[in-house]
């Protein structure tokens, strides 16, 4: 029978954790402090930044709000972050993703301080976890949270074939890396491979993260695979659907993560968490 993931209570947990820790820290007369930038009008991101705002309020964390209109320059949003660099009150800085026009998040993303870049977008941090540098520094936030969520589950890695759906450098590249560092087989599948079914049916884990709705169904799976499905699509309805098509024969399935209620409340847990560790690395 399949089990699935509950991203809502591991996230629960976590979130409990992290408040324990920013008491600590309040203790110490010291507040993590996140900022967040925005730029355009896109709904699904108005949405998340006013998550992560309402989660740090939640948890203690001083955060900070900074919007742009879509028609803004590379260099404004970059003074801003030069501006945040140098803040004391913030230890933590996040561009969301994605940019309108022709605005390049990676030259932006390029002017956070490696130290502040919570998400973990930085080529130095995205350095740091190919080469599984030891030492402390920020890592993607969903991955993270598909890691934690895996190893909360205790699903084995080590040694397990493991296939990811989708080569963004939000999710698959640095979800590559830390498979890898945790000792899986990981083939990456993108747009140009053909036939995904012939690695899908032979792998143990299967992390879809294309951003389209019915990019796999049950049939492509395995008996017993784990099955990851990272998808925020709107169906016709506007109703919140992932990346996998299930049918009625999920028997096939042995562990899923529901959209909503898998991946998505961890990736702002483990935004909130990682913001209070960079607070603590300062120290
Ligand atoms: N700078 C970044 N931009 C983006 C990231 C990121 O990690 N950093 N990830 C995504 C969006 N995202 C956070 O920013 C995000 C996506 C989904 C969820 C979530 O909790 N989803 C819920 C449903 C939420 C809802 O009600 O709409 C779920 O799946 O249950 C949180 C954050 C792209 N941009």
């Amino acid at each position: 029978m399949v089990e699935r993931i509950d991203g809502r209570v591991v996230a629960q947990l976590i979130n409990q954790a992290t408040k324990q820790r920013v008491e600590h820290l309040a203790q110490q007369g010291r507040t993590p402090g996140l900022a967040v930038l925005i730029v355009g009008e896109n709904p699904a991101s108005e949405r998340y930044v006013r998550m992560k705002e309402r989660q740090a309020q939640r948890l203690g964390i001083h955060s900070e709000l900074y919007r742009f209109s879509a028609t803004t320059t590379e260099a404004a949003i970059i003074k801003q972050i030069n501006q945040l660099n140098e803040n004391q009150k913030i230890n933590a800085i996040l561009v969301q993703a994605p940019l309108p026009g022709e605005l390049r998040f990676d030259r932006i993303i390029a002017t956070i301080a490696p130290r502040k870049d919570v998400d973990g977008f930085h080529p130095v941090n995205v350095g740091k976890l190919f080469l599984n540098l030891p030492g402390n520094y920020p890592v993607a936030c969903t991955p993270l949270g598909i890691m934690t969520l895996l190893n909360h589950y205790r699903i084995p890695l080590a040694g397990k074939q493991v296939v990811v759906i989708g080569r963004s450098a939000i999710v698959g590249k640095p979800l590559l890396a830390l498979l890898l560092n945790a000792n899986a087989s990981v083939s990456i599948l993108h747009q140009q491979t053909i036939n995904l079914r012939t690695y899908t049916k032979n792998a143990d884990v299967v992390i879809v993260a294309t951003g389209h709705s019915g990019t796999v169904t049950t049939a492509d799976f395995k008996q017993g695979a784990c099955v990851v499905d990272v998808g925020q699509n709107l169906d016709q309805d506007q109703h919140l659907i992932g990346d996998v098509a299930y049918d009625d024969e999920l028997s096939q399935v042995g562990f899923l993560t529901p959209v909503p209620g898998g991946v998505g409340p961890m990736t702002i847990a483990m935004l909130m968490q990682q913001t209070v560790a960079m607070c603590e690395w300062e120290e």
